[in-house]
């Protein structure tokens, strides 16, 4: 939560310039308080699991949250009961006339396939689009992520030659970020891909602003103020016990999958691996969470009519 502090006391300037959000009388004036309206699009075959993950993150900040549970129109889910999904989900087509503070968009198991032949992506890119419309903020995680810099930014893909599968070291490069308040110098994340996308790509004079990123597997999140959105490329969602059900998923399909690195305890599959990435992942949605609040309008029909202008997705 921000903090509100007299203007002229002498804390607040050098607090401002380390990034920590300090309230003005007028702000807090202006202040009212309403639950913020979540949206997650969940393209994980685990749907449970990733509810359950991301409404654990959202749901652990002072504020109150409402989740909707959102799914692609026209894509029938092969691992997700259909009991499951009419209870709790609803179409994009339905929810497209609403308006969100927030909009979550997961990874999905199909980064090796072309962008083209993932069957929901002309709906996908019609999501991408709406966001900016009806959405304050979007938060895109791992494909979806990539999936969003290409469609935005016109930024390819690139095959890996192995998965980049396991919890690496990532640098925080942005230290004053209102997204990175709290973080360490260096953190360990979840990173779990067959492909990424590179700096080196980035589009000149970008407004994009590298956020995290690893010497081993290399941009990790973006910020994308033209699109309202953060572009994480890893897996700081993901419960302690996630990269190994991949694994012995992977293995079981009869994939080329080695060890995840640096996740279970002497390499061995058979021991429990230890979370050292939960902190972060609490502190990275709590930040997000907490400037969607500061931001978004109190009237949640005035979202997409804040004073940001048009932005044009690439062609
Ligand atoms: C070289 C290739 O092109 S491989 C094809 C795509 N694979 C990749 O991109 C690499 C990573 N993924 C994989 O290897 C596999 O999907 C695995 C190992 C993760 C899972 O294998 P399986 O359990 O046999 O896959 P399954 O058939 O359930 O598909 C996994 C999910 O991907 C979805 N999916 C698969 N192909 C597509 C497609 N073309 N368009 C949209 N979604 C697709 C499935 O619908 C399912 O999601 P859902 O439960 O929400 O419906
Ligand atoms: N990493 C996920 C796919 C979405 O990022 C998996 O291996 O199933």
């Amino acid at each position: 939560m921000p903090i509100r502090i007299p203007d002229d006391l002498p804390a607040r300037g050098t607090l401002e310039a380390e990034g920590v959000m300090v309230m003005g009388e007028t702000d807090a004036i202006r202040q009212d308080i309403r639950p913020l309206r979540i949206g997650l699009l969940n393209l994980m075959p685990n749907k449970i699991r990733t509810e359950t993950q991301i409404a654990r993150l959202i749901g652990a900040t002072p504020l109150q949250v409402e989740l909707t549970l959102v799914r692609m129109s026209g894509h029938v889910p092969r691992n997700a009961s259909a009991s499951h999904m009419t209870s709790f989900y609803r179409a994009w087509e339905d929810v497209r006339n609403a308006r969100f503070d927030g909009f979550i968009i997961t990874g999905a198991p199909v980064e090796r396939l072309p962008f083209a032949e993932v069957t929901y992506w002309d709906e996908l890119r019609r999501v991408f689009d709406w966001t900016l419309t009806n959405v304050h903020r979007c938060f895109n995680i791992c494909w979806a992520a990539q999936a969003a810099v290409h469609h935005f930014h016109g930024m390819p893909k690139h095959a890996l030659a192995r998965k980049a599968f396991g919890v690496y070291d990532h640098r925080i490069l942005a230290p004053t970020s209102p997204y990175l308040l709290g973080f360490a110098d260096d953190l360990s994340i979840p990173v779990s891909r067959w492909t990424e996308v590179r700096r080196a790509d980035l589009p000149r004079n970008t407004d994009m602003t590298v956020l995290a990123e690893s010497p081993e597997t290399g941009l990790c999140l973006l910020d994308d103020p033209r699109h309202h959105a953060l572009h994480m490329f890893n897996h700081l969602e993901y419960d302690s016990t996630s990269l190994a059900d991949e694994y012995f998923r992977d293995r079981e399909r009869g994939l080329d999958i080695a060890v995840p690195h640096n996740y279970f305890p002497h390499d061995d599959p058979a021991l429990r691996p230890i979370n050292r990435w939960r902190a972060h992942a609490h502190l990275l949605a709590g930040n997000w969470i907490n400037q969607i609040y500061q931001t978004t309008p109190f009237n949640i029909a005035r979202i997409g009519h804040e004073s940001r202008g048009p932005v044009l997705a690439c062609a």
